[in-house]
């Protein structure tokens, strides 16, 4: 649909004020085409609490894609709530209780997890009014820290990068440069060592350089890290990396990570090809952790069926590579 109506492709949008909190939750469902949508909730300001509709509309229907090319049987959804810019001076667990309660409205068409401004232990306070939450701590029944599946998943993408560009997968012996030693870039240097790859690491947060040291990984800046001469850089920090300015310093042969949103715009992705260097969509590189939770919690699979599609993301990766080009680029930008 173009025109008046695009962008308006969703079945179900709900905007209401949440009757304790008082602050604007909306919840959007793109599709259920695939089955139940599934998005996380995003706590945010916005400068009007009308863009945060918008936000709403464009990230649910970024999440129909994710979970597509994740190969997941679910569909797209996203939970927002406009905040305050001063942020919320009443109690978390009002805004929460409320978004579990228009969750509820749904009869099960849309399951949420964390996002920006949420985590784990809000998950388990929305599934107080609704079951349809995933990424719960283990202790209230859920999968837990999501961090080491993505990484899982972001270690799949590296063979299959490897694969393509260098002609093996093997991971031993190639150089990494891992830009944010995070929750899940810690896991990925750790399983990088333990492969045997050459590692740089960085961290705006100098007290991560401890992590780096204890996996045998040589330390820098954020800045040298970034065009460091290595086989691969793997951003795991913020996203809007790579942009005009800084694409002709990248001095790697392929940039693939777990960081959202690693374009500042879809045509950044022109002048990473130009230059011969392979990207790797981050909606594809970054989805293990989604991938995990939706499957044990939301589609109730074994640990081996999980394992299978933690592992698909490289044969999906690979697939990618080897369509046709397409110029310009058509990331979507998305959360989880
Ligand atoms: N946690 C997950 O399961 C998951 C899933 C998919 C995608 N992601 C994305 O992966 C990225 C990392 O996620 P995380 O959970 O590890 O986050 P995190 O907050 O635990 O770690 C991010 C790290 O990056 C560092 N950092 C911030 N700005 C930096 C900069 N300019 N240069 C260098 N380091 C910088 C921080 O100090 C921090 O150590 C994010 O973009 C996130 O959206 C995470």
């Amino acid at each position: 649909m173009g025109g008046y109506f695009a962008g308006m492709e969703h079945e179900l949008v709900i905007t209401r004020r949440g009757p304790r909190c008082g602050l604007p939750v909306t919840v959007a469902i793109h599709s259920t085409a695939r089955g139940r949508a599934a998005g996380g909730c995003r706590l945010k300001h916005y400068p009007h609490w009308r863009d945060s509709v918008t936000d709403t509309l464009r990230l649910s229907e970024a999440m129909t894609a994710k979970c597509a090319i994740a190969g997941l049987p679910l569909g797209g959804g996203k939970t927002v709530v406009a905040m305050p810019e001063q942020g919320y001076a009443g109690d978390r667990r009002d805004v929460l209780l409320d978004v579990g309660d228009t969750i509820a409205l749904l009869d099960g068409r849309y399951a949420t997890g964390p996002d920006v401004g949420t985590g784990p232990d809000d998950m388990a306070v929305i599934a107080e009014r609704t079951p349809y939450v995933f990424c719960r701590p283990e202790s209230a029944g859920g999968s837990g820290d999501s961090s080491p599946h993505t990484a899982t998943g972001v270690l799949s993408a590296l063979r299959a990068v490897c694969a393509h560009r260098f002609g093996s997968p093997a991971l031993a012996g190639r150089s990494f440069a891992i830009l944010g030693l995070g929750r899940v870039g810690a896991h990925v240097l750790r399983m990088l060592a333990g492969e045997g790859a050459r590692l740089i690491a960085a961290d705006v947060d100098d007290s991560r350089r401890e992590v780096a040291a204890r996996h045998g990984a040589a330390w820098t800046t954020p800045q040298q890290c970034l065009s460091a001469e290595v086989d691969v850089l793997v951003p795991a920090a913020l996203g809007g990396l790579l942009t005009a300015r800084s694409v002709p310093a990248l001095r790697c042969a392929a940039v693939a990570g777990p960081a959202n949103n690693q374009l500042d715009t879809p045509a950044t992705a022109r002048l990473l090809h130009e230059r011969g260097i392979l990207w790797a969509p981050d909606i594809v590189v970054g989805a293990g952790g989604l991938i995990h939770a939706t499957a044990v919690e939301l589609l109730h699979e074994s640990p081996a069926q999980v394992a299978a599609r933690l592992d698909g993301i490289g044969d999906t990766l690979t697939r990618e590579f080897l369509a046709p080009r397409r110029t310009g680029g058509d990331a979507a930008h998305t959360g989880s």
